[in-house]
């Protein structure tokens, strides 16, 4: 046997520090137990109450800390070797579908659609082998003319792509660079490109802002005459137009080469049929593809999430294909970056200790979770097949054994795949596919494939491999969060709760690692009581902690000081600022007393049969007023949401009490400061963290200040609550 079939596709490394991190986290531990032992031996008569919510805060602490432990404990990062697949398999390459989702095509401009299906379609893989599927649960003209406008652009862009070898491949992405790409070829053919895809652009963006497509261009396809003027993106029938059908041997590029198949399609909704979002996207998906293309891959990305490395499917197919472990692998998820962060990344959204450290530490404890974009899946998995140490998988599946039926007839078929009807009485959304009833239908349907005994990858390259919008709003951030905590508490609570569902399939780590999102929502209420308890004790004069000359302090400064510390270590190394770490430690803080509260109360309504579930679509555009303060890194409020009106309420009582509980120990001398010290710095602390609140309540001008209803409703509830504690 010649030496290179012996190497390996994909190596697998462990991440270093280890021994500082084990050091950390088994001190912390002890500290952690002493500080449990002092609360629980130590209970006061006087404020009972108080001192029992402490305990349990920090009971829920601990917990939480020991499941965050879970993933830490030994990360893993891996490497691929795309040369090595070159050399073994040339282009004899299994075949790959493609998704994109979109959904409203305000919330996500067809424009910026298109630039992602415009990526997808110019990977570095044989045209004949790519199928790029776009699912429009909007059912909006608006995308389909979008998309009918990107096939011609692809005619040039393609060649292009892959004549100067350029990335990105999104051309939103590419022309938006600051510099250098103006040297790749010659200004001539530059400008004659660019123009091209700004002439497109604008003909699209004017259509979406009238709302119509001008009838000379309807002409030009037949897919136009599918709408008429009845339809609304709540009811219409299937609709699936192949606009590119890569075995015809006429698709090809303006250079003659072939193109990708390129398929339109929207599913059909009815009002009285719940279409159950994304899942219910990606599960049509699922069968129109399969009488299409039906790939033995599947690789799906949400719309605003653009191939930033055109050698990706290259290199995920490294893991499928290699003969140790590949056939043990399900799928291969890529994190989510994203384009539009701000250096210091003022609303915490950058995800990069969730990447590098949670991901990667998952990595090492059977696999990442599924997070609904940049994931590559056998099809086979998505379709519910258990793992067999001797299953083969058909690497030459898919296009071409597929029999000479018509375009029509082929859309015909998969458009009745695509019906409402279709998956009644249906294993779809439970045994089969994306799972339904859950907001979060990607984080489920990863622990069921990983129960049915798949591993799964992560792969995080230097250059990364898909680039999205990150939410550029307060409100947006607490929406995306609301979504993300609910969605997985409601999982933790329903019989896919990691600990039952997982129990004898997967690792007691692996289970504890799906948990750091499940218990994200009930962060909430512990977090609630120590933002609020000890401020208002050191006003009242009722010591919740122990004094600053016992030895008893010394667990607690120290469990705070390096859990700080370490979480700063960690923010650092994965690449963030000093201020990004704060700003994220102030974004934790926000999200738990808004987010996650949400989160917790909407379950707990579901569960009780009150109310539906729903997802929220994050908006992808923002005004310019409020792109212009998030490049700024300046916080945008703007409206009166009650969420602000939590935030204000929070950070003015932290705030009242400081000044009069410093105001008590001056005046009362420094016997009480030793007793109140410790609930002095965690408010002042508190004070600090909040800051940008109270400049936004009282300093601020702009429109994106708090606005004065919230104040005043803020200063409403503090005097309410002082009131009562007053008078008890
Ligand atoms: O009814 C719907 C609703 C949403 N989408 C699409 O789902 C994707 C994700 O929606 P978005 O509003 O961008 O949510 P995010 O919070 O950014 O999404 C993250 O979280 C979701 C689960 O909550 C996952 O599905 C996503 O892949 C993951 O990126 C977008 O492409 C939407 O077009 C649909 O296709 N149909
Ligand atoms: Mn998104």
């Amino acid at each position: 046997m010649p030496k290179i079939e012996r190497e390996r596709l994909f190596t697998t490394e462990r991440s270093g520090g280890r021994a500082l991190y084990r050091l950390h986290a088994v001190t912390v531990a002890v500290g952690i137990c002493l500080v449990l032992y002092y609360r629980a031996t130590r209970v006061p008569e006087q404020g009972r109450a108080a001192w029992l919510g402490m305990l349990a805060s920090e009971l829920f602490f601990a917990a939480y800390w020991v499941i965050t432990q879970s993933v830490r404990w030994s990360p893993v990062r891996h490497r691929t070797f795309r040369d090595r697949l070159a050399a073994r398999y040339g282009e004899r390459l299994p075949c790959v579908d493609i998704f994109v989702c979109t959904a409203d095509p305000h919330s996500e401009p067809p424009s910026l659609v298109i630039s992602t299906v415009l990526s997808v379609m110019a990977y570095n893989y044989p045209t004949e082998k790519l199928s790029v599927y776009l699912s429009d649960d909007g059912g909006s003209v608006l995308t389909f003319y979008a998309l009918w406008e990107a096939t011609l652009f692809a005619k040039e862009w393609l060649p292009f792509c892959k004549r100067y070898n350029i990335e990105p491949r999104s051309p939103a992405a590419y022309f938006s660079e600051p510099d250098g790409y103006q040297d790749v070829c010659t200004p001539k053919e530059l400008s004659f490109i660019k123009d091209m895809y700004e002439e497109m652009t604008e003909r699209i963006d004017t259509a979406v802002m009238s709302g119509k497509i001008p009838e000379e261009i309807k002409a030009n396809h037949k897919g136009f005459y599918e709408w008429n003027p009845e339809i609304t993106s709540k009811n219409h029938q299937p609709i699936v137009q192949i606009l590119l059908d890569g075995k015809d041997r006429n698709t090809v590029d303006n250079e003659g080469n072939m193109l990708p198949t390129l398929v339109y399609m929207a599913r059909e909704k009815r009002p009285q049929h719940h279409h159950n979002f994304k899942a219910g996207a990606m599960n049509a998906l699922i069968r129109v593809s399969s009488v299409i293309s039906n790939s033995p891959i599947v690789m799906n990305v949400d719309c605003d999430m653009y191939s930033n490395n055109s050698e990706t499917i290259r290199d995920a197919l490294c893991f499928f294909l290699d003969e140790e472990m590949g056939h043990k692998i399900g799928f291969v998820q890529y994190p989510q970056n994203f384009n539009n962060l701000t250096k210091n990344n003022i609303y915490g959204n950058s995800h990069q200790v969730t990447n590098q450290v949670e991901m990667g530490g998952m990595d090492s404890v059977g696999g990442p979770q599924y997070v609904g974009t940049g994931c590559f899946h056998r099809r086979e998995i998505l379709c519910g097949r258990k793992f067999a140490e001797d299953y083969k998988e058909d690497w030459n599946g898919g296009m071409k054994d597929k029999t000479q039926e018509s375009i029509d007839e082929i859309e015909e078929k998969a458009e009745s795949l695509a019906a409402c009807m279709f998956e009644h009485d249906t294993q779809w959304g439970d045994e089969i596919g994306v799972k339904y009833g859950y907001p979060v239908e990607d984080i489920i349907t990863g622990l069921a494939i990983h129960c049915r005994g798949w591993k799964s990858v992560h792969n995080n390259p230097p250059r990364p491999a898909f680039l999205g919008v990150a939410p550029t709003t307060l409100a947006q951030t607490i929406l995306q969060h609301k979504r993300w905590s609910e969605g997985s508490f409601s999982i933790f609570l329903s019989k896919y709760c990691p600990f039952l569902f997982g129990h004898g399939k997967i690792k007691l780590r692996h289970q504890m690692g799906y948990s750091i999102y499940g218990l994200w929502a009930p962060n909430s209420l512990p977090t609630l009581h120590y933002v609020i308890i000890p401020s208002l004790a050191l006003l009242q004069g009722n010591p919740l902690f122990p004094e600053m000359r016992s030895p008893w302090i010394i667990p607690f400064i120290y469990v705070l000081c390096v859990n700080n510390m370490y979480s700063l270590y960690e923010s650092l190394s994965a690449g963030d600022t000093l201020k990004g770490w704060w700003n994220g430690q102030r974004m934790w803080m926000v999200k738990r007393i808004t987010s996650y509260l949400y989160g917790v109360i909407d379950t707990l309504r579901q569960l009780l049969g009150l109310s539906k579930m729903t997802f929220a679509v994050t908006s992808k555009v923002s005004d310019e007023d409020e792109s212009t303060s998030y490049e700024q890194e300046i916080m945008e409020f703007g409206s009166t949401s009650p969420e602000y009106v939590i935030i204000a309420t929070i950070a003015l009582l932290n705030l009242v009490c400081l000044v009069g509980g410093l105001g008590q120990i001056m005046t009362s001398g420094w016997s009480l400061f030793n007793v109140f010290c410790p609930q002095l710095i965690l408010c002042a602390m508190l004070v600090i963290t909040n800051a940008p609140f109270y400049e936004a309540m009282f300093l601020r001008k702009d429109k994106g200040r708090i606005p004065f209803p919230v104040t005043l409703a803020s200063i409403g509830f503090v005097t309410l609550t002082f009131l009562v504690v007053w008078y008890q």
